[in-house]
């Protein structure tokens, strides 16, 4: 048996349509959703991210501002964008991609967006809030995720989770969220000692790591729900995920591919957090 695929570029489409029509209405009585993405530096591929980004925000009906910065700027050019943005009450969330070259404070360029506007939930009161279990925006990896789990109705309650990877954008928030939903939550990182003993426990498995193909079928339960959030380029430039999709897929009982998996589910939920934050400016 192979594993049944939660498909993200499918659910994302289905998403999208519902969340265009909540655009299309909130546009109908003035207010457009509007996500401002900065991108410093010529990294290609956070380059390609954010052109999707931008492309699937018109595509939804939301307008988006792009500013691109050479790798070199002055981070206090970078501030005062941030200041105006927050300012602005026709922008309703502004997106930083990281990473950020070396000379710049990267927590207090995150910590200098508004709250209300941080729609990828990094800055440390919206992380404090998710803590809390009162979230004011889910960052939109682990949400994504949390959307393909429910789509393919995988059951949480007592569930043993293992993560692996603790970075603040992804295995931690990833953590706190399945934690909610009353999962047993394990999370491993580089010193973690025999990896593949936390993996082949899980029910749910969730590699957030960046090496390509490190989990393979050996560590996997027998029908667990693989979740590969990492996106790496092999030397003949194809994408692939942290997970060995060939071997893993003959063990597990639900997988997400890459491409087509947590990637465009991203993008979903950033559109979604932006609508939201529109919606909220009404109130
Ligand atoms: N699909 C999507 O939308 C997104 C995909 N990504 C991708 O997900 C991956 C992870 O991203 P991100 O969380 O930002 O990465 P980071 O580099 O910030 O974190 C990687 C984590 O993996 C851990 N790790 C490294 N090596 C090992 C190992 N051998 N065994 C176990 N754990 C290990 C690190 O441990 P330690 O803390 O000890 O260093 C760290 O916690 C990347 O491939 C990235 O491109 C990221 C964001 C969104
Ligand atoms: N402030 C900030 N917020 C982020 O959310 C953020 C970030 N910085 N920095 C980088 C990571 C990475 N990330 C991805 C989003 C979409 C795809 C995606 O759409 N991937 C497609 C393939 C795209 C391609 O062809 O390269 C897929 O998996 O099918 C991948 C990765 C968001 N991140």
């Amino acid at each position: 048996m192979t594993a049944k695929i939660i498909d993200g570029n499918a659910l994302s489409t289905e998403v999208r349509g519902q969340l265009a029509e909540r655009a299309a209405a909130l546009t109908s009585v003035g207010i457009t959703p509007c996500l401002a993405v900065i991108l410093v530096g010529e990294d290609p591929a956070s380059a390609v991210y954010v052109r999707n980004k931008v492309a699937a925000c018109e595509k939804a009906g939301m307008i988006s501002l792009r500013d691109v910065y050479a790798a070199d700027v002055e981070p206090a050019l970078v501030f005062a964008r941030i200041a105006e943005l927050n300012a602005d009450p026709s922008v309703h969330g502004i997106l930083v991609q990281l990473p950020l070259p070396k000379h710049f404070d990267s927590e207090a360029i995150l910590e200098s967006i508004s709250p209300e506007k941080d729609v990828d939930g990094f800055h440390a009161e919206n992380v404090g809030a998710l803590m809390q279990g009162n979230p004011r925006f889910i960052p939109c990896t682990p949400y994504g995720v949390m959307k393909m789990l429910e789509s393919a109705k995988v059951p949480l309650k007592g569930a043993e989770v293992v993560i692996v990877g603790r970075s603040n954008i992804v295995g931690k928030p990833m953590a706190m969220l399945l934690l909610a939903q009353s999962c047993t939550v394990t999370i491993c990182h580089s010193q973690s000692r025999d990896l593949a003993f936390h993996t082949r426990r899980a029910d749910i498995l969730v590699a957030a790591v960046g090496r390509a193909k490190m989990i393979t079928g050996d560590m996997i339960k027998p029908g667990a729900t693989v979740i590969d959030v990492g996106i790496n380029r092999t030397a003949e430039g194809k994408l692939c995920g942290d997970v060995d999709f060939e071997t893993a897929k003959e063990v597990a009982g639900v997988i997400t591919p890459v491409p087509g998996g947590v990637g465009p589910m991203t993008i979903t939920m950033l559109l979604a957090n932006t609508l939201e934050a529109a919606e909220r400016s009404l109130k």
